[in-house]
């Protein structure tokens, strides 16, 4: 009894420590973000004083006018439960050419904001704790494009959670990952739930399977990462989870579902009880997106199809023509730090638009143009090991440019 009840304090000092660091960081992140507003503000006064210079000078205007061409047409719609759905889309699409650069204008901006500086006043954790459920014993690889790809977007730790089996694969894959081998262990559930306090997003899904008793721990972890309010981004395995049991994240505004088309008429045929309309994807995903109560859905292919149910966004980034495995798998990974630093953000940085949107289209964004990287570096044989290579030029072209 008296080791039992140690065991039970020490747990809670660990808690209330680690309560106590995510105090201490909010803090530290609202500082940053005043810091980085007097920035935008100063930024923005001296672009005033540039436009000011360059009105009275015609030359100057012209030079501007002719390096930015127009806009491209930006249309919106809303959707509200049980209102019908105009047919025009908020469109927003860019390319790293010049051609293009206005485009950038709307969200863009937003996700560079969100984007934490690279400072000396840090401490390992800040930038992000990322968990990562998945890698059933055949799919060892994906997890481990979600893990590395969250550390190489910028999370400070990446934690796998995966079976016994697939750690010893992941580990051997690379030793900055952080490997718990306790997915198919009976007290699964416990083992995860100690490290839920010190993560910031939990990824669910890439190479999970759809064994039996892996899905119900996974299930239970996800209940208990929506009581600490953690974004939960969901992927691959995880959606077919979601197609049997919705309710498991139907309603928390702090899920983000990243399908590709398969997984998508999986969910949407769950949830409406009808086959897809495949004419009218915008329409569709709108309608997934409310049912599964306003949820921000992903619908990924050709272009990436973004909305929370009330507007859509589409991300048009120039990506590839190859089609190989793992590409969402680096999505997901890249989402799950873009959503937490999009949720530590204040209103202000993301001009109130909803922060998984706005991590949404940056993880899209990210990945098409990792894509387009390592396609015309590699051609036919382009793999996703290839595509993670370029996350770091690609991150300083579209977020740090
Ligand atoms: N190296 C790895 O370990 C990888 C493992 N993966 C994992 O493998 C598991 C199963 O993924 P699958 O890719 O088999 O499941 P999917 O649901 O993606 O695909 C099922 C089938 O549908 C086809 N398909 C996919 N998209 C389509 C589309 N738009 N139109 C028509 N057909 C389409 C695919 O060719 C496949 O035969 C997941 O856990 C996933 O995370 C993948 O992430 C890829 C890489
Ligand atoms: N037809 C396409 N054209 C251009 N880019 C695409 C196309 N299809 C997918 N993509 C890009 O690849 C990303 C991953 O989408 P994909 O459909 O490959 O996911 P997935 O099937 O879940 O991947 P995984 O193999 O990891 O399971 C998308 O976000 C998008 O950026």
């Amino acid at each position: 009894i008296v080791t039992k009840r140690l065991l039970e304090q020490s747990a809670e000092a660990e808690q209330s420590f680690y309560q106590i660091e995510e105090q201490l960081l909010q803090a530290k992140d609202r500082r940053r973000e005043a810091e980085h507003a007097r920035e935008l503000h100063m930024l923005q006064v001296l672009g005033q004083m540039f436009s000011s210079i360059a009105t009275r000078n015609p030359v100057a205007t012209a030079t501007a006018t002719t390096a930015m061409p127009p806009a491209r047409n930006t249309m919106e719609s809303t959707m509200q439960p049980g209102v019908p759905m105009s047919t025009s889309v908020l469109e927003r699409s860019f390319s790293l050419g010049t051609a293009a650069r206005r485009g950038m204008d709307d969200i863009l901006p937003l996700v560079k904001n969100i984007v934490p500086p690279l400072t000396t006043k840090k401490h390992k954790g800040q930038d992000g704790r990322i968990g990562i459920i998945g890698g059933y014993q055949e799919y060892t690889g994906a997890l481990y494009f979600a893990a590395i790809s969250a550390l190489k977007v910028g999370a400070d730790l990446s934690h796998v959670f995966c079976t016994k089996d697939a750690a010893t694969v992941i580990k051997s894959y690379s030793p900055e990952l952080i490997v718990h081998p306790v997915l198919d262990s009976p007290n699964a559930v416990e083992e995860i739930e100690k490290w839920l306090p010190r993560l910031h997003c939990l990824v669910v899904g890439p190479g999970l399977g759809r064994d039996e008793m892996l899905l119900k721990n996974t299930k239970e972890v996800i209940e208990k990462s929506k009581a600490r309010d953690i974004p939960i981004v969901i992927d691959a395995d995880g959606l077919w989870l979601v197609a049997q049991q919705p309710s498991v994240i139907q309603g928390y505004q702090k899920g983000i579902l990243t399908p590709n088309y398969m997984e998508f008429t999986q969910l949407y045929e769950a949830m409406h009880h009808e086959p897809l309309d495949s004419s009218d994807h915008q329409r569709s995903a709108m309608e997934l997106s409310v049912a599964m109560g306003n949820l921000t859905v992903v619908l990924k292919g050709e272009e990436d199809l973004i909305t929370d149910g009330n507007k859509v966004i589409l991300c048009r980034q120039e990506g590839s023509g190859r089609r190989c495995g793992g590409q969402g798998d680096l999505l997901s990974g890249s989402l799950g730090v873009l959503a937490h630093w999009a949720y530590t953000s204040s209103a202000d940085m993301t001009k109130s638009v909803n922060p998984s949107v706005v991590a949404a289209f940056g993880a899209c964004s990210l990945t098409r143009q990792c894509n387009r990287q390592a396609f015309h570096k590699h051609g036919r044989a382009t793999t996703t090991t290839d595509r993670i290579q370029e996350i770091s030029s690609t991150i300083k072209k579209i977020f740090e440019s």
